[in-house]
């Protein structure tokens, strides 16, 4: 903090600061000269005069009021003048980097002191540490400051996630699903993990660290795209086109997104009207459509996309070029994540762009979809964790009717039904990540689609009922974008996402039921 923190006064010498032409008051033992800032108040220049306010101690007032940060911001550091005789300040906030949070429940158990897994390894635990260090460094203040302004990650962070000194590798293992091959030979996170000793729990830890940027849009925005639609590429693509593609998606240096859903049809690939249709010298594609909500798609070079074919249907890798144009779609998400409206018209793409056997896309998207689902829980459970976090915090620093919010039973049962939610679903994650170690690829789509299928749709509607909570427990700060609630705010007004991106719920529960019937021995019976 730029702040003044060398001169000492005693309260008794700040209490005489307490009029409006000499107006100081003491927050967590630092003293502040906010003489010439009251009438610049965001919260108005009356608040100063409140009883006990003025040369007094303001810390329980203002800590009801303002997030931590504001302390922080340079233009409001400044203000402090020096410290209270005899004390130090008391109060943690703010990031302190790499630093693993001590509220309870802010982190899952296994991060947890005291507790214990069966799951992580030293390598896991060391991937956290690098990760969160590199979240707290360079993703969350840039997400902190994109996200309101609907940027896109910067190329420099892209970079650090993609190459560079410590951090190698941290776009490599996002696509790791299935084969591993592309990781050989690698150094991956500076040397913490060996390629061959990569996981599924290593890739959850990846990919729960990301979320902490807080930021949905942003997140997204952080190149979610290619770890959707680089996969088809990475299993069904022809050597060539791995060879020539796959390095410049790994190295940032060019996107790719999964072009699938549009505004005929979602997850009914049979129901798409984008249409592929062979030159007849039978050597291209011409590709004729549009797609709706795709993720990175205003910022990417490559794209994946479903198309009908005279065999059915089929999934082919298009290059940005002639005939292909992107506008942005606003929605209730930031623009941060490039979601894109996408025309194909007339597109000429080489045959040898096909990803998979002609007529055989649904099997390529349908190895997709577990992971891209597995990937969304291992988000969400996280981001609602954040919640729990701020309305732990929240309930305790801030006081109605003369108490801390906790001590109204309402309140604790609602965080009794968060933190249960919260707890189960990460319980759930683990035992089914601890699965997917454990299975071969396609033993995974044939056993555990089901699984993942429920996960979801049981997480994201706990996390719908988790955001309307919290909002009630923020009351109008869970609806302001800026100040106490910005959190719970952009997590209420985000939170769908999680409940519709990779098939809605309804539609995910029915397949793990069809998937479990489909199991039935023929000679049960009651
Ligand atoms: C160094 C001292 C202070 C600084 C730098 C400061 C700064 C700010 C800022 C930046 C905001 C805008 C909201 C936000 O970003 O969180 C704000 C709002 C506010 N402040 Fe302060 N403030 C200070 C002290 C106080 C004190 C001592 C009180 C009460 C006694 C107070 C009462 C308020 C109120 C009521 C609001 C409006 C909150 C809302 O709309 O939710 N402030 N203040």
């Amino acid at each position: 903090m730029a702040a003044n923190e060398t001169k000492r006064f005693t309260r008794e010498e700040v209490a005489k600061h307490n009029t409006v032409d000499s107006l100081w008051v003491i927050i967590d033992s630092r003293v502040f000269d906010v003489t010439r800032f009251q009438n610049l108040h965001p919260g108005g220049a009356s608040v100063f005069t409140d009883e006990g306010i003025p040369g007094g101690d303001a810390t329980e007032a203002f800590f009801g009021l303002h997030r931590y940060e504001v302390l922080e911001r340079p233009q409001y550091a400044r203000l402090q003048i020096g410290l209270v005789q005899g004390e130090e300040p008391q109060i943690k906030g703010g990031l302190i980097p790499g630093a693993l949070s001590k509220v309870p429940y802010a982190e899952p158990t296994w991060l947890t002191e005291g507790f214990k897994s069966p799951y992580y390894k030293e390598s896991h635990r060391k991937l956290q540490r690098a990760m969160r260090e590199f979240v707290d460094a360079y993703i969350f203040p840039e997400s902190q400051e994109f996200e309101p302004q609907g940027k896109r990650p910067s190329q420099s962070v892209l970079d650090k996630m993609a190459g560079g000194t410590a951090h190698q590798g941290i776009q490599h293992p996002r696509h790791a699903y299935g084969s591993r091959k592309h990781l050989k030979g690698l150094t991956l996170m500076g040397g913490i993990v060996a390629p061959e000793e990569f996981d599924y729990f290593h890739e959850l830890v990846v990919s729960q660290e990301l979320t902490r940027c807080g930021g949905r849009g942003y997140g997204d925005g952080l190149l979610s795209g290619c770890v959707i639609g680089l996969p088809p590429v990475l299993n069904f693509g022809s050597p060539e086109l791995k060879a020539r593609v796959v390095p410049e998606i790994l190295s940032a240096k060019k996107v790719i997104c999964l072009a699938i859903s549009e505004a005929y049809a979602g997850s009914d690939v049979f129901g798409l009207h984008t249409t592929a249709t062979k030159t007849e010298d039978g050597r291209h594609w011409i590709i004729t459509g549009t797609k709706k909500w795709i993720t990175n798609g205003m910022f990417s070079d490559y794209f994946t996309v479903g198309c009908k074919t005279e065999d059915g249907f089929t999934v082919i890798l298009v290059e940005r070029g002639e005939g292909v144009s992107t506008k942005p779609i606003k929605t209730s998400y930031g623009s941060s994540a490039g979601t894109a409206f996408v025309t194909f018209d007339h597109v000429k793409v080489p045959v040898e762009n096909t990803l998979g056997e002609e007529g055989g896309g649904i099997f390529v998207m349908l190895s997709n979809f577990n992971h891209e689902r597995w990937v969304m829980c291992c988000i969400n459970v996280r981001s609602q964790r954040l919640v729990v976090e701020e309305c732990m915090k929240w309930v305790n620093q801030r006081k109605a009717f003369g108490r801390p919010l906790h001590s109204l039973a309402v309140v604790r049962a609602k965080l009794a039904l968060m933190i249960s939610r919260v707890e189960s679903y990460q319980a759930w994650l683990e035992s089914i990540t601890y699965q997917m170690c454990n299975m071969s690829y396609k033993e995974q789509a044939s056993r555990l689609a089901g699984q993942i299928a429920f996960l979801k749709s049981h997480m994201t509607r706990g996390a719908q009922l988790t955001a309307a909570d919290a909002v009630q427990i923020f009351g109008g700060r869970g609806i302001t974008q800026t100040g106490m609630g910005k959190f719970i705010e952009h997590y209420h007004r985000t939170v769908t996402f999680d409940a519709l991106l990779g098939g809605a719920e309804d539609v995910l529960a029915d397949l793990g039921v069809r998937q479990a019937m489909r199991s039935m021995p023929p000679d049960e019976r009651l």
